[in-house]
């Protein structure tokens, strides 16, 4: 069983991850690509990466605004798997 963080912890990895909010249970963050295609392409990127982890992340896409929503639902919150799997968003949409 995935351990959930403590406040503590969320509040001190999202000094690391700006682009980050906490919402709840959840990490959100909305990145914004410059055409339709291109934000589908950061969405199968995505996908291969969470794949790739066995974490999977919600995504909300709404033409070039894509929300990506993370949390372990085994586990009923944040735990170190969602903050690695915004870390790895991060370096894909940099270098999308
Ligand atoms: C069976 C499979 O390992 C589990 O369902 C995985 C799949 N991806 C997952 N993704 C997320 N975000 N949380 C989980 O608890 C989770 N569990």
């Amino acid at each position: 069983m995935a351990e959930l963080l403590s406040d503590t912890d969320i509040e001190t990895a999202l000094t690391g991850l700006p682009d980050w909010r906490r919402d709840g249970a959840t990490l959100v963050r909305t990145v914004e690509s410059s055409s339709f295609p291109a934000a589908i392409a950061l969405v199968d990127r995505v996908a291969e990466a969470a794949e790739s982890m066995n974490h999977h992340p919600d995504m909300d896409i709404r033409w070039r605004r894509v929300t990506y929503t993370l949390s372990t639902h085994s586990a009923g919150g944040i735990t170190k798997s969602d903050l690695e799997l915004a870390r790895r968003i991060d370096e894909l949409a940099a270098s999308a």
